[in-house]
């Protein structure tokens, strides 16, 4: 497995085929540097897993990455996805379906499997029913679910386990057809049963689907990542001078 430390020089270039290429990226409160910087790329069909110490600053990239930063904090340098450059706090909505950040604590809403699966496709795509439930039961089986809850998809969500609950997520981002999935410690609430099937999912989308997984785990990374992105706890309170 390759490690890429995430302060190298900056190429400028983007790797043929890259997913999402970030540049110097970091994430500042004020004139508070919390994150970064960091540089990195994902190949097209690779599961690259995201480490580092508490606070480094792990999911706060990830929403950086879908352009969904909490409130007050800003982004400096460069993320471009497919390309195309993303501009910060742009609210750009085909970045919605192709960068696709599946969090921590599964949320699954009061309706149905069927209506949380469908939950993102119905907004975001254009297709008849036919068409939308095709693509659910595609994800459903990709995300390793579809033997336990394809009989009963009408049924509510909230009767499902935690680790069927992350499954379900998965699957709903799944159902986005995304060209790259973020999954920040998609297994850290789950128990050792719920987490290996998980890991099973997320194994199956290897070299089919681009990943970035934050875990905490060095053994799970190891057994579901191609190569490793470190980051480090911010070393200055100021921005790098680069960036101001
Ligand atoms: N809304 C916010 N306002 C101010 N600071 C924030 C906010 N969200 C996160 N931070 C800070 O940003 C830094 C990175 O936090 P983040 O949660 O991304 O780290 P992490 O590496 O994912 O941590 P962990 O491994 O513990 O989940 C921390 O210093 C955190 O306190």
């Amino acid at each position: 497995m390759d490690d890429v430390t995430t302060d190298a020089t900056t190429t400028g270039k983007t790797v043929d085929g890259a997913v999402i290429a970030v540049r110097d990226l970091q994430i500042l409160d004020g004139a508070k540097r919390l994150v970064g910087p960091v540089t990195f790329e994902l190949a097209a069909g690779s599961t690259t897993g995201l480490c580092g110490p508490s606070g480094a600053g792990k999911s706060t990239v990830l929403r950086a990455l879908v352009d969904l930063l909490p409130h007050g904090l800003r982004r400096q340098g460069e993320v471009e996805v497919l390309g195309r450059p993303v501009r910060h706090g742009k609210g750009d909505a085909d970045l919605r379906s192709t960068v696709v950040l599946v969090p921590q604590t599964p949320v699954v809403f009061g309706g149905s499997i069927l209506d949380n699966a469908l939950f993102g496709l119905r907004h975001l795509v254009r297709a008849s029913r036919a068409e939308l439930h095709d693509r659910v039961e595609q994800a459903l089986r990709e995300a390793g679910l579809w033997n336990e809850v394809g009989d009963r998809l009408d049924t509510p969500a909230q009767t499902l386990s935690n680790g069927q609950r992350q499954r379900l997520c998965l699957a709903r981002a799944l159902a986005l057809e995304p060209a790259a999935l973020l999954l920040d410690e998609p297994t850290s609430a789950l128990d050792e049963r719920s987490r290996d099937t998980v890991e099973e999912s997320v194994a199956a989308l290897r070299g089919g689907r681009t990943v970035l997984l934050v875990s905490h785990d060095p053994a799970q990374v190891e057994r579901l990542c191609d190569r490793t992105v470190r980051i480090d706890l911010a070393n200055t309170c100021e921005p790098s001078a680069a960036a101001v």
